[in-house]
């Protein structure tokens, strides 16, 4: 097979959404609280609340510094950044959940999830999708660009200049495919498993808003900035 290289470009772009990435990290760690103790549905959802607002302000710091982004039309920015949060929400989820952790302690966050409020119709399509991500093993430069990748969808409502958004994912798309080879030369089809699991986000985060609205509580409240952002309330 042809030796695959990336050119200097593609590195320097990597780079600079991996940096982004790094940068712009969920301030305290979510998995860390809930292997301390077992919440009420309402201390969880306060907790998911909290978490998805802090985790929607540092994603729209980490699109600013996807290069291109900001050139394109404001008005697209808006509708791309609208248009991922739930998704972006949910992979850094699968994410933090396929964590490498002390042995035992993934059980234990696995039962606190499941005992946190959330609907029980949800269980099944959740972890299904966490444990697809956590068998890819992604290393972080796959799990930066995934996301960039997620965010430029040109398929979003209201995005005007299809084109444009549609330009950026693709120089995305050309990284991570040459960065799938390079990181996974035994897999084959590794690329292609990886762009399936969006396809697997985007079912998940249809059941977002139910999810919400269903916890297992009385009087779900939100912050403005989830309000905004989310099909809710
Ligand atoms: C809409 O329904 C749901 C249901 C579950 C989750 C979820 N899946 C998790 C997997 C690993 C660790 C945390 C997880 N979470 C919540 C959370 O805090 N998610 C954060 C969102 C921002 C990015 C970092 C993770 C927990 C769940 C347990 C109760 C407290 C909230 C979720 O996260 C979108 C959304």
């Amino acid at each position: 097979r042809e030796k695959v290289e990336m050119t200097k470009e593609q590195r320097a772009l990597m780079k600079a959404i991996v940096d982004a990435y790094n940068r712009h990290q969920i301030p305290q760690d979510v998995a860390k609280k809930l292997l301390q103790e077992q919440y009420s549905a309402e201390e969880n959802f306060l907790l998911l609340t909290e978490m998805a607002t802090s985790q929607v302000q540092v994603l729209v710091e980490f699109t600013k510094n996807i290069p291109g982004f900001l050139s394109l039309d404001r008005e697209d920015q808006i509708a791309l950044l609208k248009g991922s949060t739930v998704e972006a929400m949910f992979l850094r989820s699968a994410q933090v959940f396929s964590r490498k952790m002390p042995n035992g302690h993934t059980v234990v966050l696995e039962e606190r999830i499941r005992k946190s409020g959330i609907p029980d119709e949800f269980m099944t399509p959740m972890f299904n999708f966490y444990k697809s991500i956590g068998e890819l093993h992604m290393v972080q430069e796959e799990q930066a660009i995934l996301t960039a990748i997620t965010i430029l969808m040109p398929d979003r409502p209201y995005v005007k200049d299809h084109q444009a958004v549609e330009r950026l994912q693709e120089t995305m798309l050309n990284v991570l495919r040459k960065l799938c080879v390079l990181q996974h030369p035994q897999e084959q089809q590794y690329f292609a498993r990886l762009l399936g699991r969006l396809t697997e986000l985007r079912t998940l985060s249809h059941y977002h808003a139910e999810m919400l609205t269903s916890w297992k509580m009385n009087d779900h409240k939100f912050t403005p900035l989830l309000c905004e952002i989310w099909d809710v309330q």
